[in-house]
């Protein structure tokens, strides 16, 4: 008998990644949760006389799924502006400068107001949780306390979470919304302390310079500092849009390229993940495929503000870590399944371009979207998939809730079902969702 204990037992069917497999669909299959919410056990159903004497459960408290229900791994939001939610869906007419100048940063100036910032991440981790979002990487805003609240909130809800305090000393647009460069570096150090203080078991903090162009030289230095003596993660923008490459080329004339920019201030390591990256070149993709930094794949943004159209596939094939964003607000959606839509749609729309291409399969999207995000964020060891000994990440779905827009048809087997459940389904679909084996939604109440 092993010393786990389990606390529960799903029986049904499941589907996950492997790196092997971009889509594994077992449907009859056994999962164990212990009490500290890892996967004990996850094998074939015929296995149940077994696996009940191994694991001391009565057969009688498997919890058995329906027919048209499974379990997915929950998916992994690489890039996400937690601030941007108050206007997301709209605003969506401006390429990016002119977008920031124009509608983002005075939106998140706002942030000083603590009660602002509570309905606004109250409602985006919300949000996220319904749809699916077990893990997201999170921009704030330049405001320490926001930031730390944000830190709270998703804590409370129980999602997996990097906050970002973000970091700017360069705004000729909006000058009321940045910091003094030694202030910046001062409130970034503070941010940290103050969030591993709480000791959240799945919030931590990421070192978030917003990008090149916000940034003095000085400033992505220590923030690089920071980043090293602390361990932590990194996050910020690259090469999203033209004009935005262009400028970075002006203020950083010393680099070769953008990439260049954040290697020389130790701002691309093996814990780096940088949104969009639509116009890098094969030679910084080969940097970061040396330094094992990841690219988040923002694709409702990318069009949303006409920035470009990442080649995902040239990314695979150099072997970079790659996951799937929302991007909220340039993405107008919140949910990681519009963002797998997107990203096959993008990858599509440059078939038409270069027929010699292989567009993306919703399979590989959907390994992005949970195994691939989970790498991006150095937590495959921990989650992205039901490997014993990972943390029970995952959805419940249900194909057949009253008001679904799905219908199925005889013969629709499990393959079939999550496939439609990618392209047509939505959070009315989601009936669950559990991070670190706790039942995250539907909420409890507080
Ligand atoms: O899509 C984006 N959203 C942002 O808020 C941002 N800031 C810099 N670059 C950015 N790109
Ligand atoms: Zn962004």
């Amino acid at each position: 008998m092993s010393s786990d204990v389990v606390a529960r037992v799903y029986r049904g069917a499941f589907a996950h990644s492997t790196w092997d497999s971009a889509l594994c669909v077992f449907p009859d299959y056994l999962l164990g949760v212990s009490e500290e919410g890892k996967i004990v056990f996850f094998e074939e159903g015929q296995n149940v006389e077994s696996l009940s004497q191994e694991w001391s459960f009565e057969i009688s408290d498997i919890e058995q799924l329906e027919p048209h229900e499974f379990f997915m791994p929950g998916m992994v939001d690489t890039h996400i502006h937690a601030s941007q939610y108050a206007y997301s869906g709209t605003h969506l007419d401006l390429p990016l400068l002119d977008w920031l100048n124009t509608y983002t940063f005075p939106v998140e100036s706002r942030y000083e107001d603590l009660d602002f910032a509570k309905d606004v991440y109250t409602k985006v981790v919300k949000r996220t949780l319904c749809n699916g979002t077990t893990t997201a990487c999170y921009f704030a805003t330049i405001h320490t306390e926001a930031s730390l609240l944000l830190g709270q909130i998703a804590d409370d809800f129980g999602q997996r979470a990097f906050i970002g305090k973000v970091c700017m000393d360069r705004n000729s647009m909006v000058p009321d919304y940045k910091e003094l460069t030694e202030e910046c570096k001062d409130e970034t150090d503070r941010f940290i302390h103050e969030l591993l203080k709480k000791k959240y078991a799945l919030v931590k903090p990421v070192v978030t310079p917003r990008f090149a162009i916000s940034c003095s030289s000085t400033l992505l230095s220590n923030l690089g500092k920071i980043a090293k003596n602390n361990d932590l993660h990194i996050q910020s923008h690259i090469s999203e849009n033209k004009a935005e490459v262009q400028f970075v080329k002006e203020l950083f004339p010393d680099c070769t390229s953008y990439t260049e920019v954040y290697v020389k201030h130790g701002l691309l390591t093996d814990k780096t993940v940088m949104a969009h990256g639509c116009y890098l070149t094969d030679e910084e993709l080969k940097i970061f495929h040396e330094r094992g930094a990841a690219v988040s794949h923002c694709p409702n943004s990318n069009i949303s503000l006409i920035s470009g159209m990442l080649n995902v596939r040239n990314v695979l094939n150099h072997k970079v870590k790659l996951g799937l964003g929302t991007d909220v607000a340039g993405g107008y959606s919140s949910s990681m399944l519009d963002a797998i839509r997107r990203a096959v749609d993008t990858s599509k729309a440059l078939c038409m371009q270069d027929a010699h291409l292989q567009p993306l399969s919703y399979k590989e999207a959907f390994r992005l979207a949970t195994l691939g995000g989970s790498e991006v964020l150095s937590l495959d060891d921990r989650t992205g998939n039901f490997e014993v000994g990972k943390d029970f990440d995952a959805l419940r779905v249900n194909i057949c809730v009253p008001g679904s827009p799905i219908d199925l048809f005889p013969g629709d087997e499990p393959e079939v079902i999550l496939e439609k459940f990618l392209n047509l389904g939505d959070d009315r679909n989601i009936v669950e969702v559990y991070v670190a084996g706790k039942q995250v939604v539907p909420f409890p109440d507080f």
